[in-house]
C-alpha cells in the first residue's frame, strides 16, 4: 500500500518533465526516472517494452532487473507479445493485477515468464500502455514482490508517469528510426561508390560486405549468378571472424568439391528462394540444399537470408546472407533489399563489362596474330614442285579446303606440312580470319592446356592474369596443331572432349565457351603406331583422321628438287642481296641424288649457305652440300649412269630450266622479258617443248 500525496505526484511529475528535458541518452533517462519512480514505490523491476503491430514483435527497450531471470526468459520478448501482453494491447488504461490470479488462465508453456516470475517470488504486475499519440507504442511495465505495492488510487499517477514517458519513447524511436535510416543511406552510399569505382570484382563485393557488415550481424556472405546453361557464373563468397574484417574464401575448395559436382549444382536453385531462414525453416533449407547444410555442419552457421537480385530468362542471380548464433530476420532482409537495385546493376555491367572485354582481348589477340600472319605471308612461298605424288596432295587439298573438315596432315619433318595446313586455310571459307598455330612439342606439358585452353587469373601458381587459350584465338579461324603426336595422353582427352563438344572450360573456369574452330594437325609420327603403342589415343586418332592428307618425301619425288633448288636459290640471293647465281649441271644432278632426310628444309639450308658463301659465276656447293647418308648403298645407285637415266636427268633439267625461267617471267612464254627470250629461244620452240615436258597451265603456259 503507497498512496502517494497530489504535492509528492506532482513533484515527481515536474522531476521527470524536467530529466526529459535534460538528459539526451534514453537509457540514462529511463534509469534516472525509475531510481526516482523506486523511492516511491520499491518495485523487484521496471522494463520498457515496446511493440511493433505490425510485425507482431515485441522489444525489449529499457529493463531494470533487482533479480536474476534465466537467459532465455530474457530473450523470449516476442512470447510475452504473443501471449500475455496480447490480451492487453488495447489495453488503455493502467492494469495492475496479482499475479497469482492472472497465472492459472494461462498454461504454464504459453505464459513461461508470469510463471517464472512467480516462482522467484513476484506478486503484484503493473501494465501501463504508452500512447504518446493516441496509439498504443508500448507498456512501462512494473513487478514487485509485494503483493500490495500498488493501489488502485496509484492508477493515474502511474498513468500521468507513462504519459511522460511515452513522449520520451517515442521520441528515442524516432531519433533510432531516423539513425537506423541514416546509417542504411551511408551503407548504400558507401556500396554504390564501391559498386561505381572499384573495378576488380572481388574487392568491389568484399567492400559491400563490409558496408553490409555494419548493419547486418552476418558472418557469410555469398553472391551467386547463374547462367541460362544452369551454371554458377559468379559463385564469390566472403566470410568475417567476430572482430575481423570479411575476407574471400572458397566453401567448395575447403569441401574438396569441384563446382561441377551434383551437390554444388543443385545448389543453385537456393538463389530462386529468397526469404527468412532461421530455427526449423533453415533445417528444411539444409536438408534439401546439402552444400548449405555442409557449410552449416562446418562453420555453425545458425540462420540465413536470401535476397533475389534478378531472375531473368538467361540468368539468376542472388545474395546469400549468413549469422552464427543470430537468428537474422525480416529486419535485416529488409535492410539486405535496400542494396539490391544497385548490385544488380553493378553484376549486371561487370557481367557485360567482362564479356565485352573477353571479346576486346580476342580482338586484341587476334589482331596480333593477323599481324603475325601479314608478316609471315611476305615470306610465303607458294607451294614449288610439278611431281605427281605432289600433284596429288595439291589436288587433294583443294577438294577439303572449302569444307570444314578436319584434316590430318602426315609427312616426315621438313616436307612442307605447315605449307599445305596454310594453303588449306588460305583456300577456305575462314580466310578472312585467324590461322593460329600451336606447336605441340614445344612447350612443357604443364602449360600446353594454358596454351591451348587458357587459363583464369590465380587458377594455378604463376597465373597472375588472365590468359585466353589459343582455342579461343582462333574462333571463327583455323587452328594449326602441329606435332600433334607429342601430345601428352590426358591432354588428348581433354582436347577431343573440345572438338566433340565445340565448348571449353579455361583452367580454374567456371564458364564454358563456345568455340567454331576447324581444326588441321600434323604429325611427323606415324600415328597409327602409337596408338597401338598406347601413346595415342585411338578415339582422337580416328576424329582427326576424318581426312587424312600424306606428304611424301622429298626423295620420293625427286622430280621437284631442281625446281626447288631454283627457286631457294633466286629466293636466299634476294633476300641478301647477292646476285643470282646458276647451278652447274653437275651439282644439280648431286643434289638430285641426295636422299635429304630433313627434305625441303634440309634442301633449302644447303642453297642457303651455297648462296651465301659463292663469289663466281655458278653457285658453290663444295661446302654446302650435306654428307651423304650411311644408308644410302653405293650399288643401289651404279656410279655410272645409263643413257636412259642420262636422258631422264636431261628431261628433270630441262624441266627444271623450264620452270625456272616461267617463274621470273610472271609465267609467260614469249614477248619482251618472256621466258623464251630468258632462254634465248625460240617461243615456238619452247612451247613446244613445254607441251612435250607435260609442264601444265599453272605458269600461263600451254
Ligand atoms: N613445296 C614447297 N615449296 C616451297 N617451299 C617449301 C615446300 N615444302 C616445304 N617448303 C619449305 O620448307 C620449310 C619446311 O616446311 P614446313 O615447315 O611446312 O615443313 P613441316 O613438314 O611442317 O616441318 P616440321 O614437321 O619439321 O614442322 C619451310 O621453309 C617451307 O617454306
Amino acid at each position: 500500500m503507497n498512496d502517494t500525496t497530489l504535492p509528492e505526484a506532482l513533484k515527481l511529475m515536474q522531476y521527470i518533465g524536467d530529466a526529459i528535458g535534460t538528459i539526451r541518452d534514453p537509457q540514462e533517462l529511463f534509469r534516472t526516472v525509475t531510481d526516482k519512480l523506486r523511492l516511491i514505490f520499491p518495485f523487484d523491476s521496471a522494463v520498457i517494452i515496446t511493440i511493433d503491430r505490425e510485425r507482431r514483435e515485441a522489444s525489449v527497450f529499457f529493463e531494470m532487473l533487482r533479480f536474476e531471470l534465466p537467459e532465455h526468459l530474457r530473450r523470449q520478448t516476442r512470447s510475452i507479445a504473443g501471449t500475455w501482453l496480447e490480451g492487453h494491447l488495447d489495453d488503455r488504461t493502467v492494469t495492475v493485477a496479482a499475479i497469482a490470479r492472472d497465472i492459472p488462465s494461462f498454461g504454464q508453456e504459453d505464459a513461461p515468464l508470469l510463471w517464472t516470475l512467480h516462482e522467484l517470488g513476484m506478486r503484484q504486475i503493473v501494465l501501463s500502455p504508452l500512447r504518446p499519440g493516441g496509439r498504443v507504442i508500448g507498456f512501462l511495465n512494473f513487478v514487485s514482490r509485494e503483493e500490495e505495492l500498488w493501489s488502485e488510487s496509484d492508477t493515474s499517477l502511474l498513468a500521468g508517469v507513462s504519459s511522460s514517458i511515452a513522449i520520451a519513447v517515442s521520441n528515442a524511436l524516432a531519433y533510432e528510426e531516423l539513425r537506423q535510416r541514416e546509417a542504411e543511406t551511408a551503407m548504400q552510399l558507401a556500396i554504390n561508390n564501391a559498386l561505381f569505382t572499384i573495378k576488380e570484382r572481388s574487392q568491389m563485393l568484399l567492400t559491400v560486405c563490409e558496408q553490409i557488415g555494419t548493419l547486418i550481424p552476418c558472418a557469410f556472405l555469398g553472391i551467386r549468378v547463374v547462367g541460362g546453361d544452369g551454371r554458377y557464373r559468379i559463385f564469390d563468397n566472403f566470410m568475417r571472424e567476430p572482430g575481423r574484417s570479411f575476407a574471400p574464401f572458397s566453401p567448395l575448395e575447403q569441401l574438396e568439391m569441384s563446382p561441377d559436382d551434383p551437390v554444388a549444382r543443385e545448389s543453385v536453385e537456393v538463389v530462386s528462394r529468397p526469404g527468412v531462414y532461421s530455427g526449423e525453416r533453415f533445417d528444411e533449407l539444409c536438408r534439401e540444399f546439402r552444400l548449405v547444410g555442409m557449410v552449416r555442419d562446418r562453420y555453425g552457421i545458425s540462420s540465413s537470408i536470401v535476397v533475389q537480385l534478378w531472375d531473368l530468362p538467361g540468368s539468376r542471380a542472388g545474395l546469400i546472407i549468413s549469422g552464427i548464433g543470430v537468428a537474422l530476420g525480416e529486419e535485416e532482409l529488409a535492410t539486405a533489399r535496400l542494396i539490391v537495385p544497385q548490385l544488380a546493376l553493378a553484376l549486371q555491367n561487370y557481367l557485360a563489362f567482362d564479356e565485352i572485354d573477353r571479346l576486346r582481348r580476342k580482338l586484341e589477340g587476334e589482331r596480333t596474330y593477323l599481324v603475325e600472319e601479314i608478316r609471315e605471308a611476305h615470306n610465303f612461298e607458294e607451294i614449288v614442285g610439278q611431281s605427281t605424288p605432289l600433284a596429288e596432295v595439291l589436288r587433294r587439298v583443294s577438294q577439303v579446303a572449302p569444307t570444314d573438315a578436319t584434316v590430318l596432315v602426315e609427312g616426315e619433318t621438313g616436307t612442307g606440312k605447315e605449307l599445305v595446313a596454310r594453303a588449306i586455310h588460305n583456300r577456305s571459307p575462314r580466310k578472312e580470319r585467324v590461322l593460329v598455330r600451336v606447336n605441340c612439342a614445344a612447350l612443357p606439358p604443364a602449360l600446353i592446356e594454358s596454351e591451348l585452353f587458357g587459363h583464369e587469373k590465380g587458377s594455378f601458381t604463376g597465373a597472375t592474369e588472365r590468359r585466353i587459350g589459343k582455342f579461343e584465338l582462333a574462333d571463327g579461324g583455323t587452328i594449326f596443331l602441329d606435332e600433334i603426336g607429342e601430345l601428352p595422353l590426358e591432354l588428348q582427352a581433354k582436347l577431343l572432349r573440345v572438338l566433340q563438344e565445340k565448348e571449353l572450360e579455361r583452367i580454374g573456369g567456371r564458364r564454358v565457351i563456345p568455340v567454331d574452330v576447324r581444326v588441321i594437325a600434323a604429325t611427323n609420327r606415324d600415328l597409327e603406331k602409337e596408338v597401338a603403342a598406347g601413346r595415342f589415343r585411338e578415339d582422337l586418332y580416328f576424329r582427326l583422321n576424318a581426312f587424312p592428307l600424306a606428304l611424301p618425301p622429298l626423295r620420293e619425288r625427286r622430280d621437284d628438287i631442281a625446281v626447288l633448288a631454283m627457286h631457294f636459290a633466286r629466293k636466299f640471293a634476294r633476300e641478301f642481296g647477292k646476285p643470282e647465281r646458276a647451278i652447274r649441271q653437275r651439282d644439280m644432278r648431286e643434289l638430285a641424288s641426295r636422299d635429304w632426310r630433313g627434305n625441303v628444309r634440309e634442301l633449302s639450308h644447303c642453297i642457303e649457305q651455297a648462296v651465301i658463301v659463292s663469289e663466281g659465276d655458278t653457285l658453290d656447293f663444295s661446302t654446302a652440300l650435306p654428307p651423304r647418308s650411311e644408308q644410302r648403298e653405293p650399288a643401289a645407285k651404279p656410279a655410272i649412269m645409263t643413257m636412259a637415266e642420262f636422258e631422264e636427268e636431261a628431261r628433270s633439267m630441262e624441266r627444271a630450266l623450264i620452270l625456272d625461267a616461267l617463274d621470273r617471267a610472271g609465267g609467260r612464254v614469249s614477248g619482251q622479258g618472256g621466258a623464251a627470250e630468258q632462254l634465248k629461244i625460240n617461243a615456238k620452240t619452247l612451247y613446244s617443248r613445254i607441251d612435250k615436258l607435260g609442264i601444265r597451265k599453272r605458269y600461263g603456259a600451254g
